[in-house]
C-alpha cells in the first residue's frame, strides 16, 4: 500500500478519453479506477433504491440529479479509507464537486481539453461491453475479435448519445456545467489541463506529472475495478 493515500478526480467532455486514461493511471500506479457510470449501471442492474431512481433520469437522456449522485457516490467513496483512488464522471457539477469537497481533499484534478471534431470522430466509433465498461474504438483499440469483447467473448454495442446528433448538445451541456468546477479547482490550485487530439501524446505529460507525486508501480494487468 501507498504511504500516503492520493485522491484524484479526472474531468473532460464526452470521449475525451477519461476511461482510457483512468485505465493507464490505475495500471502505472496502483490507484482504482473507480467509475461513476459503471458504479450507475451496476445499481441500475441490482436495482438499488438509487439505481432505480437514476434509471428514471438515464433512459430520458437527462443526467441523474446531484442529490442522487451524492447519495451513490460520497458514501463509497468515505469506505474507501486505505485505497488511493482516481475518480472519472464525479464530480460533474459545482454542487457536487462542493459535497466531495466536504468529505474528502482531493491532491489533484486532471482536466482533458479536446477539440470538438475529435471528440465526434471517437465516439461515433466507439465500441463498449456493457457488462463490464471495457471500451474499444476501431481504429485506436480494437477488439481482437470485431464486435467481440476481448475477454468475455460478448457482443459490444454502441450508445445511441454517442452519435453526433447528440453529441453537440451533450458537449454544450459538459461546457456549461463544467466550468464553474474547473475554477473551483483552479482556485485551489490542483487543477492540471491537457489540450491534444491523441491520448498517446497527452499521456506521457500526465505520466511525468504523476511520477513527480507518486511512485509508479511495476507492470502488472490492468484491472478494471468498479467501485466496492
Ligand atoms: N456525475 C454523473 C455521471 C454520470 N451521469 C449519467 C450520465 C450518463 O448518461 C450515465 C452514464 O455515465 P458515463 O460516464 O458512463 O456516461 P458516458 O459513457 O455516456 O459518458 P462519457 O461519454 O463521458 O464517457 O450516467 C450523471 O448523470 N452524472
Ligand atoms: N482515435 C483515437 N481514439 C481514442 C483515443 N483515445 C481514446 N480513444 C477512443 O475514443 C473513445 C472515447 O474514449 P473514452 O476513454 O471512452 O472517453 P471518455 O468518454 O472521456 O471516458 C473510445 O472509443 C476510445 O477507445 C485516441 O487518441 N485516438
Amino acid at each position: 500500500m501507498m504511504a500516503k493515500l492520493f485522491r484524484a478526480v479526472i474531468m473532460g467532455p464526452p470521449g475525451s478519453g477519461k476511461g482510457t486514461i483512468s485505465e493507464r493511471i490505475a495500471q502505472r500506479f496502483g490507484l482504482k479506477h473507480l467509475s461513476s457510470g459503471d458504479f450507475l449501471r451496476e445499481n441500475i442492474a441490482a436495482n438499488t433504491e438509487a439505481g432505480v431512481l437514476a434509471k428514471t433520469y438515464i433512459e430520458r437522456g437527462l443526467m441523474v440529479p446531484d442529490h442522487v449522485m451524492t447519495r451513490l457516490l460520497l458514501p463509497r467513496l468515505e469506505e474507501m479509507t486505505c485505497h488511493s483512488w482516481l475518480m472519472d464522471g464525479f464530480p460533474c457539477t459545482l454542487a457536487q464537486a462542493k459535497a466531495l469537497n466536504s468529505t474528502c481533499d482531493l491532491d489533484l484534478v486532471i482536466s482533458l481539453n479536446i477539440p470538438y471534431e475529435t471528440l465526434k470522430d471517437r465516439l461515433s466509433d466507439r465500441w463498449i461491453h456493457p457488462a463490464s465498461g471495457r471500451v474499444y474504438n476501431m481504429g485506436f483499440n480494437p477488439p481482437r475479435v470485431q464486435g467481440r469483447d476481448d475477454l468475455s467473448g460478448e457482443p459490444l454495442i454502441q450508445h445511441d448519445d454517442d452519435q453526433p446528433e447528440a453529441l453537440v448538445a451533450r458537449l454544450r451541456h459538459y461546457k456549461d456545467v463544467a466550468k464553474p468546477v474547473i475554477d473551483l479547482y483552479k482556485s485551489k490550485g490542483i487543477l492540471h489541463m491537457f489540450s491534444g487530439t491523441e491520448t498517446d501524446r497527452i499521456w506521457p505529460y500526465i505520466n511525468s506529472l504523476l511520477s513527480t507525486k507518486i511512485p509508479s508501480r511495476p507492470e502488472t494487468d490492468t484491472q478494471h475495478i468498479p467501485l466496492p
